[in-house]
């Protein structure tokens, strides 16, 4: 099922029977990425007295509760709401589901202790305006991203002029495969998250970071359209699900 596009002066080309998924399903155990010290998700079943809400228990139905934590359990979707004293919702910030995107590996590079995403690495991958949405897939992209415990393991991170190049070149939605895009103990300071939201000076109302997202090795870098949707949750961060679709060439 293809369909054409238009997009300022260009018409792009996608196949919509061709999803790409790369969000990271979210499930009630350790096979989950997990950040910020919390435990694993649990989803489980309602039970009251001896009632299991479990058809395999013989109830008539299966039923339940879930607990996580969006910014620790799997892709997730945030706007400046994360970082501001007022309350500001993701749901209510992305307001638009379709964006030209552009996917490109990284591998971080050393810096002291460190291994950082730079603006010397982002200008020779990809150049001012050419997408609304970038997708940083760093590398060495393994597998085993998808259940890998970060906790204390000082992943990568965007530096400041890093995330201030992709505000400038006017991206609006960021997506990586890290539980951050700031370091992990950076004492409060998000320098990334602030310098892409430009927060607090003119903060960026509509636009989003969207973490541990799994782009599969066999996706090419390049041109994408890119679906972006989240649960409607009212939080700073929701549970989200980006898809994209390869811009063929006409
Ligand atoms: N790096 C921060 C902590 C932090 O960023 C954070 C802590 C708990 C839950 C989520 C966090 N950030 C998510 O983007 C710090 O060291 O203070």
């Amino acid at each position: 099922m293809k369909t054409q596009i238009k997009f300022s002066n260009r018409t792009l080309t996608i196949d919509l029977s061709k999803p790409i998924d790369i969000a990271i399903s979210l499930s009630g155990d350790d096979a989950n990425p997990l950040a910020w010290y919390l435990s694993a998700p649990k989803i489980t079943p309602v039970k009251e007295g001896d009632w299991i809400a479990k058809v395999s228990e013989g109830a008539s139905i299966n039923f339940n509760s879930i607990w996580f934590n969006p910014h620790a359990h799997g892709t997730h979707t945030e706007c400046y709401g994360h970082i501001s004293k007022e309350f500001y919702n993701v749901n209510k910030a992305l307001n638009k589901y379709f964006f030209t995107a552009k996917l490109i590996s990284v591998a971080p590079e050393k810096k002291g202790e460190d291994f950082v995403i730079s603006k010397q690495q982002l200008k020779t991958l990809f150049s001012p305006g050419s997408c609304e949405a970038l997708i940083i897939r760093t590398l060495p992209n393994l597998k085993s991203k998808k259940q890998k415990n970060y906790n204390h393991s000082n992943w990568p991170y965007l530096t400041e002029s890093a995330a201030t190049y992709i505000r400038e070149a006017g991206v609006e939605h960021l997506l990586i495969d890290l539980p951050s895009v700031d370091k992990e103990k950076d004492d409060g300071l998000l320098k990334a998250h602030r310098a892409f939201w430009n927060y607090p000076k003119a903060p960026r109302k509509h636009a989003t970071i969207t973490e541990l997202i799994y782009v599969p090795n066999k996706i090419t870098d390049g041109d994408y359209l890119l679906n972006l949707q989240i649960a409607p949750f009212k939080n700073d961060a929701s549970p989200s699900k980006p898809i994209l679709y390869k811009t063929l060439a006409k």
